[in-house]
């Protein structure tokens, strides 16, 4: 057994086109943000139980090992290589958590994410560990920015390493903590897409494979490709602080695809193609000598611009906009800026794209502006580390 104490992290991120596309097979473009969720692992091997606390989510529970044992799933566990649960041991964790199979309270679902690591994880170890297993976030929980995914990959990363499953201390990260070899990285991205499912039924796993690789990626269908250029781009976020459930915006999209599947299939093309445009402009805008790049500069931001409006269009058009969305997008029009939905929409988060170029004043008079409608609103930095192991608690 491992250390008596693991501190883990895994960032958030933000999508800056793609979403909802991405779930059908297209391709979308997203980068990590420097917003992390933290698990404090401390086992107590004295103790009888296992205390899961999540502070952001108000949630706090303790099993007893025993139980968390028994429900254990029987058989060979391929534990580099997980598969959903049966339906049989999905009961049993419901059970467990005391929610229900038709839950719709994503809060709760947390716990079954928990719950289905934990035992899936030692299915094959001759004891479970008791403990006590703390999650917070930097990340506001259901704003489109990615905490469903942060916290699957942290809880996937300190569980691996809590059992031996994956070996630490591999490789030095910016400093900040260690990180995993490449194969242990698709290990915890493996586990942490499973927990996905749990939380949001039917994710793309884009949002856990920026989470345990970090950076800017474009991703389709599971194939993931580093995008070095996106880092340069400086964004405001804004969360409208409007709840909602990516679950149920999944779902939503989902039946009006079913209802008008000749409608929706080329607003889902629009939207890959409009992906594909972002990642040429990109290379284009970090490609060139000095001395022209502010005319092919001028160039680009227009089309990226053009490309936040129509995304936006296209992501309403699927049904995922709020009002509080199309105020973001006034408020910012009347300061010559640019802003879409980012994530699953329906409320939470919105981007606003800046040009290298755009007057300081005009940043800070959007900021005012957007706070006075009582959202909240701050500069990012995009392309953080992935999941992280840190020697000293934080
Ligand atoms: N810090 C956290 N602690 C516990 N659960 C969390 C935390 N962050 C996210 N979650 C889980 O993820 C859910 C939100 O996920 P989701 O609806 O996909 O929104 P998003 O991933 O955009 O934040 C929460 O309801 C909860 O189940
Ligand atoms: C809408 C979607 O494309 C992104 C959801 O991101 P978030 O949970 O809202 O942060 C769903 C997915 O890719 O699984
Ligand atoms: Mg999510």
């Amino acid at each position: 057994m491992s250390d008596p104490e693991i501190v883990v992290s895994a960032p958030g991120k933000v999508i800056l086109f793609g979403e909802h596309a991405v779930v059908y097979g297209r391709k979308a473009i997203a980068a990590s943000l420097d917003l992390r969720t933290h698990l404090k692992i401390h086992l107590s091997p004295d103790s009888t139980s296992v205390t899961l606390e999540l502070p952001d989510i108000h949630l706090s529970r303790t099993w007893q090992v025993a139980d968390l044992a028994a429900a254990r799933p029987t058989g060979d566990a391929d534990l580099k290589n997980p598969s959903p649960p049966s339906e049989q041991y999905l009961a049993a964790l419901h059970r467990l958590a005391g929610t229900d199979t038709d839950h719709t309270d994503t809060r709760s679902l947390a716990l079954l994410a928990f719950l289905y690591m934990y035992t899936s994880i030692h299915s094959t170890a001759r004891t479970c560990p008791a403990g006590r297993f703390h999650a917070s976030s930097q990340l506001p929980p259901g704003a489109g920015l990615g905490s469903s995914a942060a916290y699957c990959t942290a809880l996937a990363a300190g569980l691996l390493t809590m059992c031996d499953v994956i070996t630490r201390h591999e490789g030095k990260n910016d400093g900040t903590g260690t990180t995993w070899s490449k194969e242990n990285l698709e290990v915890i991205n493996a586990w942490a897409f499973q927990g996905e499912r749990l939380i949001h039924g039917n994710p793309s796993g884009i949002d856990n494979s920026v989470s345990t690789f970090g950076g800017a990626i474009s991703f389709k269908s599971g194939e993931i490709s580093a995008l070095k250029s996106v880092a340069q781009l400086k964004i405001l976020l804004v969360n409208t602080k409007v709840p909602r459930s990516t679950k149920v915006l999944v779902q939503g999209v989902k039946d009006r695809y079913n209802r008008l599947p000749a409608i929706i299939e080329p607003i889902l093309n629009s939207l890959e193609e409009i992906s594909g445009t972002c990642e040429r402009v990109l290379q284009d805008l970090g490609g060139h000598p000095v001395e022209i790049q502010e005319n092919t500069q001028e160039k680009n931001y227009h089309v990226l611009e053009e490309l936040v409006d129509i995304c936006q269009s296209l992501l309403n058009a699927l049904g995922v906009g709020h009002p509080s969305l199309d105020q973001v997008s006034s408020v910012t029009a009347k300061h010559g800026l640019h802003s879409k939905l980012t994530g699953a929409g329906g409320g939470g988060c919105a981007l606003v794209l800046l040009r290298p170029d755009t007057a300081p004043e005009v940043v800070d008079n959007v900021k005012t502006e957007l706070k006075d409608c009582g959202f909240d609103v701050w500069e990012t930095s995009i392309g953080a580390t992935g999941v992280s192991q840190h020697s000293q608690p934080k």
